[in-house]
C-alpha cells in the first residue's frame, strides 16, 4: 500500500510518499513560501536533494505541484495517481470529538471546521490542505490523524482549568494538548528500546522543536501535557511565551492600549526565545552558539528555556508517581547535547539521573545517553510523525473502519 502523508500549514506543506510493505520512505519534501514571491519545492528522492522553484498562489496550486513532482521524470517515484491508495493528514485540533485517527467524510470536515475557533492559526491550513487533495485526488480515501488525540483521554484532574465550570460546559475550555502524535510515538519506541512492558511504565517525553512540549505517559497513556486549550501554554518555544501569569494579558491591553488579537499576537509569534533575545532569533542554534561564545543573555535565555523544561520533568514524575524513562525528541531534543546534558546534570540528579557524555554528543542518532547505573533511563528518540501517520491511515483502510482508537 502507498501511502501520501500530507501536513499542512499556514504558509509550507511538508509531505512523504510512503511504501506501507516495508514503511520505507520513497521521497518526501516540503511547498514553502506559499502565497507569497519566491515560493518553491525542496525535494529529496534517494538521498538527493532538488530544489524547484514555482509560484504557488494557494494551497490548492502547492499540492498540485506537490503531486505533479511525484510522478515527474525526473523527481518523481510513480507512474500514475492511482498508485496512491490513501493520503494521511496532520491536523491539529481534534476538540473533544477525536480519541483517535479517522476516515475523513463531510461530517469530520464539518467537525474540524467547528474547532478551528479553538486552533485559529493550525486547523484552517490543515483543511485547506484535506479539501485540496480531495479535489485533486477523487475517490481516494483520506485519513485525520490529530495532534490531540492522544491526550483526549487524560484525567479530568489534568484537563480542567480552575475558571468557573460553565465555561468548560459552554465554549469547551480545557487542557487539550498537542504533538501527540510525535509523544504516542516515541513514547512506544522508548519501551522497546529498553524492552518494558509499554503497558506497565511511566515515560516522560520531551518534544523541542519550534513549537515544544511535555508529556506524562504512564502505562502508554498520556496523563498530562504541558500545552494545553491551545499550543501557547506549558514550554518556552521559539516565538511563544509558555506559562505566565494570566494578568499579564489584561495589563498589557490596559497600559498599552493593545485588543485582545494584538495580545495573542505577541504571546505567540513575538514572545519566547525570540522576545527574550530582542527579536535576536528564534532559533535555538543561533543562542546555542553565542551562550557557548559568552554572550550572557543567551546564556540566561538558555538558562530560562531549560529551567521550564525542567520544571515539567518534575512535576511529571509527580503526577505519575514515579519515573522510568525520559526521552528527548524533536530539533532542539535530538540535535541538542548542551541542553540534554544541562537539563540532566543541573537539575535531576535527586533522581539518580546520570547522564554518559560520550554516549550524549551526538545529534539525531536514537540512543540511551544514560549510564548503565543511572536509576532512570535517558534517550534521544528521533520523531516520526510522518510514520505514525500513515501507519494509522493504513490501519483504518486495510481494516474498513472509521475510527481507531489508541
Ligand atoms: N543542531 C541543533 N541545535 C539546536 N537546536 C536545533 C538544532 N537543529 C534544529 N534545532 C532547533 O529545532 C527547531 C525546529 O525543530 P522541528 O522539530 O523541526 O520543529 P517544527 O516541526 O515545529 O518546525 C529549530 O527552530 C531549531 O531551534
Ligand atoms: C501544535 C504545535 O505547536 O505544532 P508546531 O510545533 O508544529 O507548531
Ligand atoms: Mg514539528
Amino acid at each position: 500500500m502507498i501511502v501520501l502523508v500530507v501536513n499542512s500549514g499556514s504558509s509550507s506543506i511538508k509531505y512523504q510518499l510512503l511504501n506501507m510493505e516495508d514503511e520505507t520512505v520513497l521521497c518526501k519534501g516540503m511547498a514553502e513560501r506559499i502565497g507569497i514571491p519566491g515560493s518553491r519545492i525542496i525535494h529529496k528522492k534517494a538521498g538527493e536533494k532538488f530544489v524547484i522553484e514555482k509560484p504557488m498562489a494557494n494551497h490548492d496550486d502547492a499540492l498540485k505541484f506537490v503531486l505533479e513532482t511525484l510522478k515527474d521524470e525526473k523527481y518523481g517515484v510513480i507512474n500514475d495517481f492511482k498508485e496512491i491508495d490513501a493520503v494521511g493528514h496532520r491536523v491539529v485540533h481534534g476538540g473533544e470529538k477525536f480519541s483517535g485517527s479517522v476516515l475523513i467524510d463531510d461530517e469530520v470536515i464539518k467537525a474540524i471546521e467547528e474547532f478551528s475557533y479553538l486552533a485559529p492559526l493550525h486547523n484552517p491550513p490543515n483543511l485547506m490542505g484535506i479539501k485540496a487533495i480531495m479535489r485533486l485526488l477523487p475517490g481516494v480515501p483520506n485519513v485525520g490523524v490529530f495532534d490531540t488525540a492522544f491526550h483526549a483521554k487524560m484525567p479530568k484532574k489534568a484537563y480542567l482549568y480552575a475558571i468557573p465550570y460553565k465555561y468548560y460546559e459552554k465554549y469547551k475550555i480545557r487542557r487539550y494538548g498537542f504533538h501527540g502524535t510525535s509523544h504516542r510515538y516515541v513514547s512506544r519506541r522508548t519501551a522497546e528500546i529498553l524492552g518494558i512492558d509499554y503497558n506497565n511504565s511511566k515515560i516522560i517525553t520531551v518534544h523541542l522543536g519550534n513549537g515544544a512540549s511535555v508529556a506524562a505517559v504512564k502505562n502508554g497513556k498520556s496523563v498530562d501535557t504541558s500545552m494545553g486549550f491551545t499550543p501557547l501554554e506549558g514550554l518556552v518555544m521559539g516565538t511563544r511565551s509558555g506559562d505566565l501569569d494570566p494578568s499579564i494579558v489584561t495589563f498589557l491591553m490596559e497600559k498599552e492600549g493593545l485588543t485582545s488579537e494584538e495580545v495573542y499576537t505577541i504571546l505567540n509569534k513575538k514572545s519566547g526565545v525570540l522576545g527574550l533575545t530582542d527579536n535576536f532569533s528564534s532559533d535555538m542554534r543561533d543562542i546555542e552558539d553565542k551562550a557557548l561564545e559568552n554572550d550572557p543573555l543567551c546564556r540566561l535565555v538558555l538558562d530560562i528555556y531549560e529551567y521550564r523544561i525542567a520544571k515539567y520533568i518534575g512535576a511529571y514524575v509527580a503526577a505519575m508517581n514515579g519515573v522510568d524513562a525520559i526521552s528527548f525528541t524533536a530539533g532542539v531534543g535530538e540535535n541538542s547535547p548542551i541542553t540534554r546534558e544541562e537539563i540532566c546534570e543541573n537539575y535531576l540528579s535527586y533522581l539518580g539521573i546520570k547522564i554518559d557524555k560520550e554516549k550524549n554528543n551526538v545529534k539525531g542518532v536514537e540512543r540511551v545517553i544514560s549510564t548503565p547505573d543511572s536509576k532512570v533511563s535517558v534517550l534521544i528518540v528521533p520523531t516520526n510523525e510522518e510514520l505514525m501517520i500513515a501507519r494509522d491511515t493504513k490501519e483504518i483502510i486495510e481494516k474498513g473502519i472509521k475510527q481507531l482508537e489508541y
